[in-house]
């Protein structure tokens, strides 16, 4: 049996994949009322509307009955992963725990395996990252994911593996987690070139300077910069900031828009930017296009005056 914390969008994706690919899931949500809609119309109204829950998908009131699988899946948004493991200390060491969520902790600028094993010394802590967006996990699109772990992740990256859902692993955790976190942030900021009409050219130079700046933070914080060019870097970077799937892109489309966003969609970039701009300023790295995003989304500077930031910094070397 695989266990899942939380049926948002990613967490009931995974659900629907892995039991599409034969294995016993269940999946627990903490709104007994979500969960009785769930069980009635077999479908997650709220966050899949339209995708069907396999049979051998079970959704639970209870949160024991997910536990004392094989694995653990945390598919909660990375704010709210600290409060979870607080509030429940049943979910403990009794099998792999698997971070599902991308961001840095905006309270301990930890990132989700860290916050685990801050709160579970000793567990078996794993992370599955990538560029994949939910709806076309839930599809059975084909989809490649990272598992990072600090131990053998062998047994798990077969337990997760299906035919339409890829798992390659690593040890660097670090780097997963950065890669997976960072590139939400850059997101935003290409949303914000599109939606000011700014142009492909500036999108493109925002994602590769972006980059840079994500493997320089990365690199200081002990991360391999190879694990960054990878999925969960690299690959979820092209994919987030070019397609309006994104909730990312789509937050900073509306950014530039001067729109209005709904406060109620999970847009992780907003509270990792402001933990970032923190831990580089920490560490002493220079990150010009997350404090951009950082000073946009909380309202301390103009979409002018963030260009004209980024245009007239001092000129250098690539
Ligand atoms: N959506 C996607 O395409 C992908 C998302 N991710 C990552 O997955 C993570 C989750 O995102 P996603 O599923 O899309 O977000 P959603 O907003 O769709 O869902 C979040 C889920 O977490 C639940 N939740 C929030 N706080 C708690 C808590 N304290 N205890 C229990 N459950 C809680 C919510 O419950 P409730 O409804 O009751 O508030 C909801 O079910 C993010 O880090 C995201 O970056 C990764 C890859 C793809
Ligand atoms: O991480 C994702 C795709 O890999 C989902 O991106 P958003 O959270 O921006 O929707």
């Amino acid at each position: 049996m695989i266990g899942i914390v939380g049926a948002g969008a990613f967490g009931t994706a995974l659900a629907v994949a892995l039991a599409n690919g034969g294995r016993e899931v269940r999946m627990w949500a903490r709104d007994p009322a979500q969960v009785r809609a769930m069980q009635t119309a077999r479908q997650n109204a709220r966050a899949l509307p339209g995708v069907m829950l396999p049979e051998n998908l079970a959704v639970e009131a209870e949160l024991a009955a997910v536990l004392g699988g094989r694995a653990l899946l945390l598919a909660v948004p990375t704010q709210a992963l600290g409060g979870l493991l607080d509030r429940w200390p049943q979910i403990g060491a009794r099998q792999p725990l698997v971070a599902c969520c991308k961001g840095v902790d905006l309270a301990s600028l930890l990132g989700p395996v860290e916050m685990i094993l801050a709160r579970r010394p000793g567990a078996e802590a794993a992370i599955l990252t990538g560029p994949s967006f939910a709806f076309d996990i839930a599809r059975g699109l084909p989809t490649a994911l990272t598992l990072a772990a600090t131990g053998d992740a062998s047994a798990l990256q077969e337990l997760l593996s299906t035919p339409t859902l890829r798992l390659y692993r690593t040890d660097d955790v670090r780097g997963a987690e950065l890669g997976g976190a960072l590139k939400n942030v850059i997101a935003i900021a290409a949303g914000v070139v599109i939606g000011a009409g700014l142009g492909d050219s500036a999108r493109a130079a925002l994602m590769t300077r972006g980059y840079a700046e994500m493997v320089r933070l990365a690199e200081v914080l002990g991360a391999r910069a190879e694990t960054l060019a990878g999925l969960s870097g690299f690959g979820d970077l092209v994919l987030t900031c070019t397609s309006s799937q994104s909730r990312n892109f789509r937050f900073g489309v509306a950014l530039g828009r001067r729109e209005a966003f709904d406060p109620a969609v999970t847009v992780e970039g907003v509270a990792t930017a402001r933990a970032v701009v923190r831990l580089a300023a920490e560490r002493g790295v220079d990150m010009p296009v997350t404090a951009m995003v950082d000073a946009l989304a909380s309202g301390r500077i103009t979409l002018e005056s963030a260009e004209a930031h980024l245009m007239n910094r001092p000129l250098k070397q690539e």
